[in-house]
């Protein structure tokens, strides 16, 4: 068939001599194709074959790719084509051409070769670019045959002439028949090429799996991808990005030890950047099991705007396929090539490869970073646990923050006793230097549990990140104020203490571990917990101290006159009045019925005084003689009357420094009150006989049972003086208006006489108490003192059971003035010898006075023998 000006006529019969030609050059093509080695050997050797029948100026073997309805170069016979010096050479011989365009339409409908002058159909629309660039090189007819293989179109023969005089019929023939042959020959290249493609993917695959086999590391792992990828046809370069932890976005794990550029900061962002998940490329890869191939171009186009897009535009990347790394159903990551062509089971081979090494080192790294993460944490509780202020765990917490996790403190908020406000409590105020606003004045701003982002972070389990780059587009206040960091989250926990939640902690950083930030919070949350309760303990103990100091006072008040018992509120007034005086110079007169502690008080004020160092100088006003009262007082010269063989030294003179505790002071005579006056006005004394005066600095302390007053007005008593000596009078209240003070007195005068008589007595028996408190105790105090002494004397028990009480009487009341008056031997003797007369004179044995004593027969013997008892006494 042969196309002329449009018109297609039948071919006339080939000749004999034709058939001839064909035979021949089949046999030796047939020869042929069993030496070729080199695919274009092929085309080169079928060209020669036929050059030496037929003129022509070269050949070429396209093929049909079914896929994208094109066909291609496949078989070029280079060395005579003449347009391999024509600019486009490079472009076609890569070039796919359309099977849809009517030239190559009419080739697939022909039954044989057709012919076409480049002249009539190079300038078609939709004619192939090669016609033209043929024609450019002189090519002026092309014939054109399609090589079918199980009658399917496989490819074409194209056959170039720069004469127009045509391809003689002959020659059309012998194409004819040898196309089938030729087109079982180009199948089987195909065939061995795809074999050999195979092998070599093996080969390869095997170096790489081996090479890959002994990675270990990321850097070892990023230069075996290169080696291995480098041997990829046109391969431009790769980057390995993998998922974060947070499952949301990725980042450059390896990349092309060949395309790194750090002087260019585009390619440093690109490459330091985390980019999110779904982003319209990275999840289609991830979503998808066979790799993807991208134009650049396309995707902007869509409106992809990840600026890692942008940059491979910018540094001219026109496709680049995505590959999924991924272990088992787990995705790792994307493998990013540079290329323009995919292999895409080679692909998925290296990828499987690639994908298993870097699973073993993130595993490893996994388990190196937990490793570093349980140690750093184990020294940041090291830290915590020495922390006792709160500027402790400030110290603290800012030296793991910048050191170890590189981020920064905005805030901690604390909820307050109200439940409601969230005060600040810690924050680090050089943090918001750039936005302008101090942080003091956030840290003044009033927050409560109610606020939405607070109330978001206090209702999550483990907190909240927020992306501020996200806030930003909400238009949140806050990520104004957190962008001004500079870094790219927020990081916001509840700090709980067990169930308790204490509050916020809000923390800037580009990355954290969701470990060591749980670790680091649950530290901070106890710490947090323990200074408060510390803060609240040393707040009590403040308090205790404030109160205790109260106390001591009150004590030092009340108790401090140690040696008196008794703290009814008879005594706390009489202790309040000491102790307002005791410290004074001031004369004080104690007043008060017999045996009431006058002398005890005195004594008291005494040795509270600064005076105490020295003796207090006692004089019993009642005891002297009245001759030798002044000469008492005062002292005599050596001859001062009858008797006074020696000086002598008076009480007034010896209470110097001191304190003269004046007793009995309303039994005094007139004349001796007198004299006592003068010296207490002038505070010096002369003594009896003697010349000169002496300067005395005495404090005075005076008692009496006596109503002075009365005194006073019955005469007995001097007025002047009982106005000098009634400066500040205690009244002692008898013991019958204190019962209140009864029991600590027994339980006193017992332990008392227990020790001084060496028995055990550890209790009174409440009968004897309620006996003792309902008494009227004309005696006082120093009743009490000798029932207690006799009673312990005669107990038989340690609890003591039995007390003698005097009775009610009026002659009790004598009998006791009685008993009050004698001495415990005395009373001791006389109850001996009332035991020994009821017994008859019988000392020991049955109903002897002994078993009535419950002592011993030779103990009461020696008693008697010491209190002198002789049977004059008990049979009188
Ligand atoms: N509150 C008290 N606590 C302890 N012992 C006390 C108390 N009051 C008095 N006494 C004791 O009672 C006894 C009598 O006390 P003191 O001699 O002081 O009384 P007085 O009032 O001076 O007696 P008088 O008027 O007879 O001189 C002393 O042994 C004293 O120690």
């Amino acid at each position: 068939m042969k196309m002329e000006n449009g018109q297609v006529t039948e071919l006339p019969v080939p000749s004999k001599a034709a058939l001839e030609q064909e035979r021949k050059i089949l046999l030796d093509l047939g020869n042929d194709i069993a030496r070729v080695r080199e695919k274009n050997d092929l085309i080169t050797l079928f060209s020669k074959r036929i050059k030496s029948f037929f003129y022509f100026t070269h050949t070429i073997v396209t093929l049909i790719e079914s896929k994208d309805e094109t066909y291609t170069p496949f078989l070029l016979d280079h060395e005579h084509s003449p347009i391999r010096d024509h600019n486009r050479y490079g472009e076609m011989v890569a070039a796919h051409f359309s099977l849809n365009d009517p030239f190559i339409q009419a080739v697939l409908a022909a039954d044989g070769p057709i012919s076409f002058l480049l002249e009539d159909i190079m300038d078609k629309p939709q004619s192939p670019s090669f016609l033209k660039v043929n024609y450019e090189r002189g090519v002026r007819e092309i014939l054109m045959t399609t090589l079918r293989n199980e009658e399917k179109p496989v490819g074409f023969i194209h056959i170039y002439t720069d004469r127009t005089e045509g391809f003689s019929l002959e020659f059309r023939d012998t194409i004819k028949g040898i196309t089938p042959q030729l087109a079982s020959a180009v199948a089987n290249i195909i065939k061995n090429e795809e074999i050999l493609n195979k092998e070599r993917e093996k080969s390869f695959l095997l170096e790489f799996s081996s090479e890959i086999a002994a990675v270990r590391t990321k850097e070892d792992l990023a230069l075996a991808v290169h080696t291995g990828l480098s041997k990829l046809n046109a391969l431009r370069g790769y980057v390995i990005r993998k998922i974060n932890e947070d499952g949301e976005t990725l980042s450059t794990y390896i990349y092309d030890p060949g395309i790194a550029n750090f002087d260019d900061p585009e390619w440093v962002a690109v490459t330091t950047a985390r980019f999110p998940l779904y982003d319209g490329l990275q999840n289609r890869v991830l979503e998808s099991y066979i790799p993807l191939l991208f134009s650049v171009e396309r995707e902007v186009q869509r409106g992809i705007t990840s600026s890692y897009l942008h940059y491979w535009k910018k540094v001219g990347y026109r496709t680049m396929v995505g590959i999924r790394l991924h272990y088992g159903i787990t995705n790792l990551g994307i493998l990013w090539l540079g290329i323009e062509e995919i292999n895409i089971q080679l692909l998925q081979g290296i990828c499987f490869q690639i994908s298993v090494a870097m699973a073993n080192i993130v595993a490893n790294e996994q388990v190196e970073k937990t490793q570093q993460e349980q140690a750093f944490l184990l020294d940041f509780s090291n830290d915590i646990a020495q922390v006792k202020t709160k500027p402790d765990l400030e110290a603290a917490i800012f030296k793991v923050l910048d050191n170890a996790l590189h981020s920064k403190l905005s805030m901690i908020r604390l909820i307050a006793d109200d439940g409601v406000s969230m005060p600040a409590y810690m924050f680090d105020n050089t943090l918001f230097v750039n936005a302008g606003v101090t942080h003091e004045q956030m840290a003044a701003s009033v927050i409560t549990i109610e606020e939405p982002y607070t109330a978001k972070v206090l209702a999550s389990k483990d907190g909240v990140v927020f992306d501020i780059a996200e806030e930003l587009k909400g238009g949140s206040a806050y990520a104004k104020l957190w962008a001004a960091t500079g870094l790219k989250y927020v990081y916001a926990l509840p700090l709980r203490a067990g169930n308790k939640l204490l509050g916020t902690i809000w923390l800037h950083s580009d990355w954290l571990s969701q470990l060591v930030l749980r670790g680091i919070c649950a530290q901070i949350s106890v710490a947090i917990d323990n200074i408060q309760a510390n803060e609240k303990l040393l707040a009590y103990k403040k308090q205790l101290e404030v109160e205790n100091d109260y106390l001591k006072e009150q004590i030092k008040t009340i108790y401090n006159f140690s040696e008196i018992v008794g703290s009814g509120e008879a005594m706390q007034e009489v202790y309040r009045l000491m102790s307002i005086v005791a410290s004074t110079n001031t004369t004080v007169l104690v007043l008060g019925e017999t045996g009431t502690g006058k002398e005890l008080i005195a004594r008291a004020l005494h040795n509270s005084s600064s005076r105490k160092d020295k003796l207090m100088v006692k004089v019993n006003c009642a005891a002297l003689p009245t001759n030798l009262i002044e000469s008492e007082l005062f002292g005599h010269e050596r001859g001062a009357f009858t008797g006074a063989l020696d000086r002598r030294i008076g009480k007034f003179e010896l209470a110097n420094h001191s304190t003269l505790f004046l007793d009995e002071i309303g039994e005094l005579p007139l004349e001796a009150q007198s004299k006592l006056l003068r010296v207490i006005q002038e505070r010096e004394v002369e003594r009896l006989g003697g010349k000169q005066t002496i300067k005395v600095d005495v404090r005075l302390i005076a008692a009496t049972n006596r109503n002075l007053e009365e005194e006073v007005k019955a005469g007995r008593f001097r007025a002047d003086l009982y106005f000098r000596l009634n400066v500040f009078p205690i009244n002692l209240p008898p013991l019958r208006d204190r019962a209140e003070d009864i029991e600590p007195l027994i339980h006193f005068f017992v332990a008392k006489f227990a020790k001084n008589t060496g028995r055990k007595i550890r209790k009174v028996s409440p009968k004897v108490i309620q006996q003792l408190r309902s008494y009227t105790w004309p005696g006082n105090v120093r009743e009490l003192e000798h029932l207690i002494e006799r009673s312990v004397l005669l107990a038989t028990d340690e609890v003591l059971q039995d007390v003698y009480i005097p009775k009610q009487s009026t002659s009790d009341k004598q009998d006791l003035s009685f008993i009050l008056n004698r001495t415990l031997e005395e009373v001791e003797r006389g109850y001996i010898v009332e035991v020994l007369k009821r017994c008859a004179g019988k000392i020991s044995g049955p109903g002897g006075a002994a078993e009535i004593l419950d002592v011993p027969g030779n103990t009461l013997h020696s008693k008697m023998k010491k209190l002198g008892i002789t049977k004059a006494d008990y049979f009188s």
